[in-house]
């Protein structure tokens, strides 16, 4: 496997990093093109994908280095609009591979379908007679898929709750069904979708009752993926601070997001900078892993922080986060929109488990980014110097200009827009 620790990748052209990576990855003709080309989800193919289609939109697509997993080397291909993401991520990767790379895992893969069921006449008669009939609900749900039955999947295990038991309303008062259904590497929404509609009127039958939802739960708490990573504090050592302050500074920002919901809430939109443009360049659907990753945050009972970070007895810092990844590596999007073929392709994933611990390790990974730059300089120094490139093109630099722009912008400390647009001026006369 190649080393994805490329030093120096950032100062290459575009051309040149293209040219290594069909060097160092083998590429085929076709993937070349494809991550070459400005049109690679072509406007006939997005037109088969959603509805309404008047074109494609764009997002820049960037490659995270350093990435060590498992012993595994990875290059992960990033989609996000957002500059210093990409270079964080490959930043802390550096780190955590020399303290070892991540260790990750899965423990099991389950989606889970519902199926929701009103007015019973008797509740828990219905929930008790639901259970006995477990194994006919669950053969009808695979007989409803067979492919992935055959393919090693299909249902697992079933259950079922009252919602509301003492509550009046008829409204209110529930039985919900879980299916919990081996997907293999598909995220599986359309699979359990199709089961559970399928096996909605057995359920009618069987409850006396009426039902109405049938659908896919995006709390996947069957399906968490973990990673950890263990620094010892001389590799954390950045310019003035000394590794013992910047793992200690990283703790404390920690238990500030595990108090308090308004610093959890950008704590892990931190971390969801370095998972979100993975999903989304592996053409896996983004809104079902940040739903899922939030509710699991307040799982118990208040929303807090999607990571851990400690000092262990010699005195390394500990990082851990564990989330739910419903990702696959087939259906979907991700063997339809070319350059997710090729995001899979160069990460030489085989499984939508390997795939959801990458994606978790590289959420790690960025949420470090992000504490040890407000743990020591600040978040501004790193992250608005190379946003000053996105400043300057906001305030009319084009061409050869936007790099003069940018260093002027970096050099007077005024990374802003209005001041960009003064510069241009100036550069103009
Ligand atoms: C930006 C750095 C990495 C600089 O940090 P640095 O210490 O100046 O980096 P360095 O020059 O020592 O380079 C170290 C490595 O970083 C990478 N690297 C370094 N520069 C580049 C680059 N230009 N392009 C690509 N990769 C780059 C590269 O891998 C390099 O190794 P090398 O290959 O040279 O041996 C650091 O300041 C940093 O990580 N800052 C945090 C950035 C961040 O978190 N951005 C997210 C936006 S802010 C936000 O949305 C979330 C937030 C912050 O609110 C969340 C929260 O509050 O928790
Ligand atoms: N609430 C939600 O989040 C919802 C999400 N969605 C959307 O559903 C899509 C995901 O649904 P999903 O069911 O995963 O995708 P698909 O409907 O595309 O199904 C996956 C396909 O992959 C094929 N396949 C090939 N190899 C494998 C393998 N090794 N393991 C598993 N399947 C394999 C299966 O073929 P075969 O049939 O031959 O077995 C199946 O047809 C996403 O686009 C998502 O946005 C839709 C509804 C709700």
């Amino acid at each position: 496997m190649t080393s994805s620790r490329i030093p120096g990748f950032y100062n290459m052209t575009v051309e040149e990093r293209r040219a290594l990576l069909r060097e160092a990855f083998s590429l085929t003709e076709a993937e070349t093109q494809n991550v070459s080309d400005a049109d690679a989800l072509t406007v006939g193919k997005a037109d088969n994908m959603i509805e309404n289609v008047i074109g494609t939109y764009q997002l820049p697509f960037g490659l995270g280095l350093n990435f060590l997993v498992n012993g595994k080397e990875y290059v992960v291909p990033m989609a996000i609009e957002e500059a210093s993401v990409v270079a964080s991520a490959s930043h802390i990767a550096k780190i955590v591979r020399e303290a070892g790379g991540f260790q990750t895992e899965s423990k099991e893969r389950r989606m889970i379908g519902q199926i929701q069921v009103v007015g019973c006449p008797d509740f828990q008669e219905a929930e008790q007679q639901i259970l006995h009939q477990k194994e006919l609900l669950m053969k009808a749900a695979d007989d409803a898929y067979p492919s992935i039955v055959r393919r090693g999947g299909g249902v697992k295990d079933l259950d079922v709750r009252i919602l509301n038991e003492e509550d009046a309303s008829s409204y209110s008062k529930m039985l919900v069904m879980h299916i919990y259904v081996d997907t293999c590497d598909a995220m599986g929404a359309n699979m359990i979708n199709t089961m559970v509609e399928s096996i909605a009127p057995i359920v009618e039958e069987i409850t006396k009752g009426k039902v109405y939802l049938r659908i896919l739960s995006n709390y996947a708490d069957r399906s968490l993926a973990t990673a950890k990573c263990v620094i010892p504090p001389h590799l954390l050592q950045t310019g003035t601070f000394a590794g013992e302050e910047v793992r200690d500074g990283v703790i404390h920002a920690y238990e500030f997001a595990a108090s308090d919901p308004y610093r959890a809430v950008t704590h892990n939109k931190g971390i969801m900078n370095g998972i979100d443009p993975v999903v989304i360049a592996t053409g896996n659907d983004w809104r079902a892993v940040e739903a899922g990753a939030h509710a699991y945050a307040a799982r118990n009972g208040h929303y807090g922080s999607m990571t851990t970070w400690s000092k262990d007895e010699e005195g390394n810092l500990v990082g851990e986060i564990e989330l739910p990844m419903s990702v696959g590596t087939v259906g979907g999007a991700t063997r339809v929109h070319p350059l997710a073929d090729f995001s899979l392709s160069i990460m030489h994933i085989e499984s939508a488990e390997e795939l959801a611990q990458v994606i978790v390790a590289v959420g790690l990974a960025q949420n470090l980014g992000a504490l040890k730059a407000l743990a020591t300089d600040g978040i501004q120094k790193g992250h608005m110097a190379l946003h000053s490139r996105s400043v300057a093109i906001a305030g009319g630099a084009t061409g050869e200009m936007i790099d003069v722009i940018a260093k002027q912008l970096v050099e007077q400390q005024e990374i802003r827009v209005g001041k960009a647009e003064e510069l241009v001026e100036q550069y103009k006369k």
